[in-house]
């Protein structure tokens, strides 16, 4: 994003490690595990470091999902054609592969975690081909190696805590949101050109000691199983948000937008009613679905979009969620035009991170978010040689950086989305919620 109306200069996300880089002719390796065969779980498999070499990255939900560690090769895009070109890159670099999969599923062979910025501008996309990456789904369990030897599968420790965690006001600190908030509000009743905005802001945390991804990942796992729990290139978090699964020719989304969290002492079933029963909530909700509809569409032959949304339930929120699937138009499935990329750079923004209408909705972003978003609310997942994979939104996580000092800093991530009916303390309040699930997996509770 530009400049924008703000006064104060806007900090940008910097990636240190952003070197570009692939072999050749990588040779690709995909094994059955045998069913007797012990291997540890996906997450103690890990190693817990903190350099490229070992850094892990992680698409888990339920047990099942995929992790990896090493980079095999990486590739960084940015700007608006980012989806175009990581998609192109990535063929380029599938064709070039040497690649022997005996097990021929969703997620085997060759595979790509990604992680999308946000914004056109500013902002950095990376692809990251690990070296090693176990999988399993529905009782399958596979290890697949690219480039070089075999790698050793162990069962490593749990990662340490991470020290004592302090937390200081980000680059828009939770006041200056509520007034941007307010400003919106104040926007949308004069105007009628913007039915909904996202707004989002930012907190940081330091920690005393190294903060592992694998602790993260570990906690999160643990209290947000039903949540797709990701780390690519430092960003680490657990989101309930499926932007889009695509295997073959199904795809499916589960769109979120409408919530409510504990407070007052409301109890559960309460606060159930009142979402389900509240007119913002649901307006907040059609506009993100109908976004994701009608930009998929297009790709289908068939789409199935429910008339109602259900309620999912979360530890620290709950919210309005709309589970989207299709069949996708085969000639499209043919020809490569129905990728996983392909498709995201269709529905991404959704109304549920961006807002009604889009353009609209990405300025003003712009002028009132006074921080760069980076890839928090961006799309990110991971996607195999055959344009399958699975994309989430990048929600509930923080970007974690080492500190000069020896500890880390992790910068969490929340934002709620904005109508004209808005009261800006309780979207402050709502954003509060949704930092909890980072906040409490860096405290350490499980
Ligand atoms: C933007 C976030 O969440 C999104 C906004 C929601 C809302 O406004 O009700 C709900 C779920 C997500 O689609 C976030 O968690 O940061």
């Amino acid at each position: 994003m530009g400049s924008g109306g703000c006064a104060s200069p806007r900090a940008r996300e910097t990636y240190p490690r952003a070197v570009e880089y692939f072999q050749r002719n990588l040779t690709v390796r995909t094994r059955a595990v045998p069913p007797g065969q012990e291997l540890p779980d996906l997450l103690e498999s890990l190693p817990e470091g903190v350099s490229p070499d070992t850094d892990p990255v992680c698409w888990i939900r339920n047990g099942s999902g995929l992790v990896g560690w090493g980079e095999a090769a990486r590739v960084e895009t940015s700007g608006g054609e980012r989806f175009v070109e990581a998609d192109e890159r990535w063929r380029e670099l599938v064709a070039g592969m040497d690649v022997d999969d005996e097990v021929g599923l969703p997620g085997t062979g060759p595979v790509a975690f990604t992680s999308i910025a946000f914004a056109d501008d500013p902002g950095s996309s990376v692809l990251i081909v690990p070296e090693v990456v176990i999988g399993q789904r529905a009782g399958v369990r596979w290890i697949t190696t690219i480039g070089g030897g075999r790698r050793e599968v162990r069962e490593a420790p749990p990662a340490a805590a991470p020290g004592t965690v302090r937390y200081s006001d980000g680059n828009f600190p939770a006041t200056r949101y509520g007034q941007a908030v307010a400003e919106a509000v104040h926007r949308m009743r004069e105007s009628e050109s913007l039915d909904k905005v996202v707004l989002a802001h930012d907190l940081l945390a330091t920690t005393s000691e190294p903060l592992r991804g694998r602790y993260l990942l570990d906690n999160l796992t643990r209290r947000y199983p039903d949540c797709w729990t990701f780390a690519v290139d430092g960003l680490v978090g657990a989101t309930p948000e499926l932007l889009l699964r695509r295997a073959g020719d199904e795809v499916n989304s589960r769109v979120l937008a409408g919530t409510a969290w504990p407070r007052d002492g409301r109890p559960q079933h309460q606060l159930v009613t009142e979402l389900i029963d509240s007119a913002k909530n649901r307006g907040e909700h059609t506009h993100a679905v109908r976004s994701l509809a009608r930009e998929l569409e297009p790709f289908c032959k068939e789409l199935d979009v429910p008339s109602t949304p259900e309620v999912l339930r979360l530890r620290n929120v709950l919210h309005l969620a709309s589970d989207v699937s299709g069949r996708l138009d085969p000639a499209l499935v043919e020809n490569g035009e129905a990728g996983l990329l392909r498709l995201t750079r269709a529905v991404h923004p959704t109304a549920a991170v961006g807002g009604t209408p889009t353009a609209r909705a990405i300025e003003l972003i712009d002028e009132l978010e006074e921080m760069d978003r980076g890839r928090y609310s961006g799309p990110v997942g991971w996607q195999d040689a055959e344009g399958n994979g699975e994309f989430g939104i990048a929600l509930r996580c923080a970007r974690i950086t080492e500190d000069a000092d020896g500890g880390s800093r992790a910068r969490l991530f929340a934002g709620c989305g904005v109508v004209a009916d808005s009261d800006p303390d309780t979207e402050v309040a709502e954003a509060e919620a949704k930092m909890l699930p980072v906040r409490e997996a860096l405290e350490g509770l499980r």
